[in-house]
């Protein structure tokens, strides 16, 4: 993990909400091909890190570059289109339109400039569609799916769009444990392909089967990283992450 290319690299990032301190002094990598989980009781500041780094929210100070280059302060259609793309908790689908037409909706914006040209909109299509196993619901509305396939159709989203950062917004949360399983392999894949991935997740269930790090915040501090098991067996962590859900 220690020789991976380093994408995303966040350094001394603050955010001030008035007298709130969102994001406290936060420094982080997120290196290609890893799979880190951001994790810490509500409030903690993992929504705020994903809309800095999105370009949603500007830092109070501190930086954040990706591919070497800095981006905040650059506007967030430009941060997506250098390839860094996000979920929502609330997926934020187009109920109206078919799951064909919801996952061309990354694609149709001309030359995203991370795409690599070689694979055509209708086969990259096609091959989101297997892989999500939503190939027999091309043509139906996203609002007539099944909790679980609109979970995948939001993957198959992000998928479909070749970003090379995913953010995800608590993207397991409710499958059923097939479903689960598949979700697991299909992000595993995409990683092994080089695909960087931060997710924010509540379910430390989820945490241990999908991490290969653990970023642990608290207060808008990175409190610890490391791997699930280091960070989830500390009883310091335990309390503070437990005492704010009890
Ligand atoms: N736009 C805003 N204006 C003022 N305060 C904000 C704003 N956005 C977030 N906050 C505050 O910043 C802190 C961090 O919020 P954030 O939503 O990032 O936490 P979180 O870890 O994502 O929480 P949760 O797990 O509950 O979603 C909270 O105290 C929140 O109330």
């Amino acid at each position: 993990m220690s020789t991976a290319e380093i994408l995303l690299q966040i350094k001394g990032l603050n955010k001030n909400f008035g007298g709130l301190q969102a994001i406290s002094d936060v420094t982080l990598d997120l290196p290609a091909g890893v799979i880190t989980t951001l994790v810490g009781p509500n409030g903690a500041g993992k929504t705020t890190l994903f809309n800095l780094i999105t370009g949603h929210l500007i830092p109070t100070t501190g930086t954040v570059h990706w591919l070497g280059a800095q981006i905040n302060g650059i506007e967030p259609w430009k941060i997506a289109r250098m390839g860094i793309a996000r979920t929502f908790q609330d997926l934020r689908l187009f109920n109206q339109m078919t799951v064909e037409e919801n996952i061309m909706t990354v694609m149709e914006r001309g030359s995203w400039i991370w795409q690599s040209g070689q694979e055509k909109n209708a086969e990259r299509i096609e091959r989101v569609l297997n892989e999500t196993g939503l190939i027999d619901k091309r043509k139906e509305r996203a609002v007539d799916l099944a909790y679980a396939e609109r979970k995948f159709l939001s993957l198959a989203r992000i998928m479909a769009s070749e970003a090379k950062l995913w953010l995800l917004d608590e993207p397991a949360s409710g499958l059923d444990p097939r479903s689960f399983e598949k979700f697991v392999t299909l992000l595993r894949q995409y990683a092994a392909s080089g695909v960087t991935i931060c997710i924010i997740e509540h379910n430390l269930d989820i945490v241990i089967q999908l991490s290969d790090r653990v970023a642990f915040l608290d207060q808008g501090k990175l409190l610890a990283q490391g791997s699930s098991q280091d960070i989830l067996k500390d009883p310091h962590l335990a309390a503070i992450y437990f005492g704010d859900h009890a």
